[in-house]
Parts: C-alpha cells; structure tokens; sequence
C-alpha cells in the first residue's frame, strides 16, 4: 500500500471518478475536486457520485471537495479530467495553488478552440511546469469502474512523470504503458472521437463489418496523415492511444461519441442529441475545429469532410456516404505506396486508353 502522497483529481465526471476510484484503491490519498458543493458533500457521505458512473461505490478515503485550494494543497500529482471546452478556464482558476514541482497530467481528449491547441500545449503555455503528461488510451469509464482489464499509456517527454504515473494507477486490472511522445498520444485520443461518431452512423444504418473495418482502417490513415502534418510521429498510433482508442471508440456504445453518431444515424437532430447526452461527447467538437484546421492546411481528410457536411450542413448520412465511394482510387498504406503514385499511374491508363 502506497503512503500518504496525495493525488488530486479535477473533474469530478465518468473519468474523473473513475480515475479517483482506482487512485484510492491503489492506496493514495485522493481529492476529488468537482464545482459543485452539494455534490462533493453527497459524495463524502454516501461515497457514491450519483451524477456520473451512480453504481459505482467509492472508496470512503476519497476526500470530495469544491475548493480548488483544499484539493490542490499538498498534492504531488494532479489529474485533469475537464472536457476541452472548459480545461483553461479551470486551469486558469487552480494557478494560484498549483507549484512547479507538482506533476500535472491531463486525460482530456479534445482541442482548445483558440489556437487549436492540445491539452498538453494549454498547460505548458499557462504553467511552464516541466513534469507535464497525457493520460490516453482506450479507457472506456464505465469498463474501468467494473475493473474490466484495461491498459493506457502515460505520455510525457518527462521520466518522473512516466514512471509516477505508471506506479500510482498501476494495479492488478489497470495496466499504463510509457511513451515519450505527449502530442502523438494526445492527438490520436481527440481525433479517434471523430471516427466513433462515424461509426456509431454506420452501425445505425445497418452497415455491416466489412463497413466498420473499411472506416476504422481509412480513419487510421486520415488520423495519421493529420498528425503528421502537425509534426507528430505516426508510430505512436499504432499503439494503443492510437488503433486500441479507434477500436473501442468504434465498437462500443458505452463511447458517447459512438452514441452521438448512432442517434444521427437515426435522424435525430445534432441538437437534440447532444441535449439529451447530459455528458461530454468531444467529437462533435473536433470535427468542426479538425474540418478548419484540415482546410487552412490544405490536409486531405475526407472522412472528416463527409462528417461535417452530416453534422453542420443538415446533408444525409446515406447520400454522403454513397459519395464517398465515388471518389477516385487511392492507395492502401500511403506510407507504402504515396497517393501521387496512384493518381499518376491512373492518368496513365487514361491516357493509353483514349
Ligand atoms: N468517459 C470516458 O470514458 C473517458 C473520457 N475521457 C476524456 O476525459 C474528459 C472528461 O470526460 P468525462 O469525465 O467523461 O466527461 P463527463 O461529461 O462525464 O463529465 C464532465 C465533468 O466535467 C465537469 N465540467 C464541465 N465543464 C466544466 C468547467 N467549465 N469547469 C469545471 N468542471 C467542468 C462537469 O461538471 C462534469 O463533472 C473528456 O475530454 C473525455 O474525452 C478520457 C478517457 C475516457
Ligand atoms: O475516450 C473514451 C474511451 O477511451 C471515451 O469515449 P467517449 O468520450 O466517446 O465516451
């Protein structure tokens, strides 16, 4: 059992109170920061957070607060497990309690709008703090609260981060892989949640296993051939930030996303849908900042395009889709085979038959 080194979580959600409960149950002081008293006082008296993951009973020694200086003070390693949309406004408001010698790790999988930055470049410009990581990897909370085995990866150019974070959440269920590549990992968990959506659309539409494999393969490559434009190394998605978050985002309806994209799939309105979520579904997001960013760039990305003509421009799933096979041939692996070579090669053929 571990000492009384203390582990702060903020954000008191699916994977914040997921993250709390294995942190606690590894043995290590744990302080669940959440915005709203009434809440943290539910949960120190009935140790259970009936807002998010309400069958999961939490360890007594988890110390719920609302006070960002009572959850902070003393802390050695703090979690932020904030959906994107609010990370730098909570991080702004913790500043004042935070000291450089903490290890901060975010968990979050989105895009700050402003600058398209990463959660990781948010806390690097806000803090300048040198043990800085990402928690990602395919982490469903709901599997995580029934101890489902399931493994992550801490990424972080920082040794002392890696290996803190390897021994605090480590257990006999939860498995954390190291990895030196922060923004690798970090980009393959905001963009496979475009891909869920997709294929939450797909599954609604009765498309079958040949479709799924289609989608999940030609978003790895999508996915890759973004990251690699904005310098990331497109080794890190073949791990399990990368294929293993596509894979179970894709699959599953416990991920919102995949949630978000069924219900659209049966013609359900973007806005009702997210009102009726009640919990954060980062892609629909992502799509929108990656479609501009994708533009501005001049990234081929049509998955993304066809998503966003679905989610924003009110066009069918059906019709979109159909179009999508029209397009012309490409290559596999493009990495193997570039996608010039092919349009070449075709003109070629063209031209002979002509
Ligand atoms: N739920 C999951 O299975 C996993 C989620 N993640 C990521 O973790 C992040 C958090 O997700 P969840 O906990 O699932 O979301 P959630 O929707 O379950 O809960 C969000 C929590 O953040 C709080 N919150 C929202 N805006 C806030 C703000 N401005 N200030 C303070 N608190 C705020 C809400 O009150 C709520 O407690 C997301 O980026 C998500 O992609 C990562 C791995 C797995
Ligand atoms: O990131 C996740 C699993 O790894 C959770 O996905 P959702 O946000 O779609 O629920």
């Amino acid at each position: 059992m571990a000492s009384e080194r203390l582990v702060t979580v903020l954000g008191g959600g699916s994977f914040g109170t997921a993250l709390a409960s294995i942190v606690a149950n590894n043995g290590y002081a744990t302080r669940l920061w959440v915005r709203d008293p009434e809440l943290a006082v539910h949960i120190n008296q009935q140790h259970r957070n009936p807002r998010y993951l309400s069958d999961l009973v939490l360890p007594e020694s988890i110390q719920a607060t609302a006070s960002l200086q009572q959850a902070l003070e003393g802390a050695e390693l703090v979690f932020l497990a904030i959906p994107s949309k609010g990370f730098a406004q909570v991080l702004d408001q913790a500043l004042p309690y935070l000291h450089p010698d903490q290890l901060l790790v975010s968990t979050t999988k989105g895009f700050e709008e402003q600058g398209f930055r990463l959660m990781s470049q948010v806390m690097e410009q806000k803090t300048g703090f040198k043990h800085l990581g990402v928690l990602s990897g395919p982490n469903l909370a709901g599997e995580l609260a029934q101890k489902q085995l399931t493994a992550t990866v801490i990424a972080s150019p920082d040794d002392l981060t890696r290996a803190t974070v390897q021994q605090v959440l480590g257990n006999r269920y939860f498995r954390v892989y190291a990895n030196t590549d922060m923004y690798g990992a970090e980009l393959g968990g905001a963009l496979k949640n475009i891909y869920a959506i997709a294929a939450g659309m797909a599954s609604a539409l009765g498309m079958g296993e040949n479709t799924r494999s289609m989608l999940m393969t030609r978003a790895l490559a999508e996915m890759s051939r973004f990251a690699v434009s904005l310098g990331a190394n497109p080794m890190t998605f073949l791990g399990l930030s990368g294929v293993g978050d596509l894979i179970v985002t894709c699959s599953s309806p416990l991920s919102r996303n995949f949630r978000v994209g069924q219900a659209l799939g049966r013609g359900q309105s973007l806005d009702q849908i997210v009102a009726s979520l009640g919990q954060v579904a980062e892609g629909v997001n992502t799509v929108r900042l990656v479609k501009h960013k994708a533009d501005e760039m001049g990234i081929y990305m049509p998955l993304v395009q066809a998503l966003y003509l679905v989610l924003f421009e009110g066009h069918q799933p059906t019709e979109v889709a159909g179009s999508m096979m029209g397009r012309e041939q490409s290559t596999d692996v493009e990495f193997v085979l570039p996608h010039d070579e092919v349009v070449k090669s075709a003109r070629n053929i063209t031209r002979v038959d002509t």
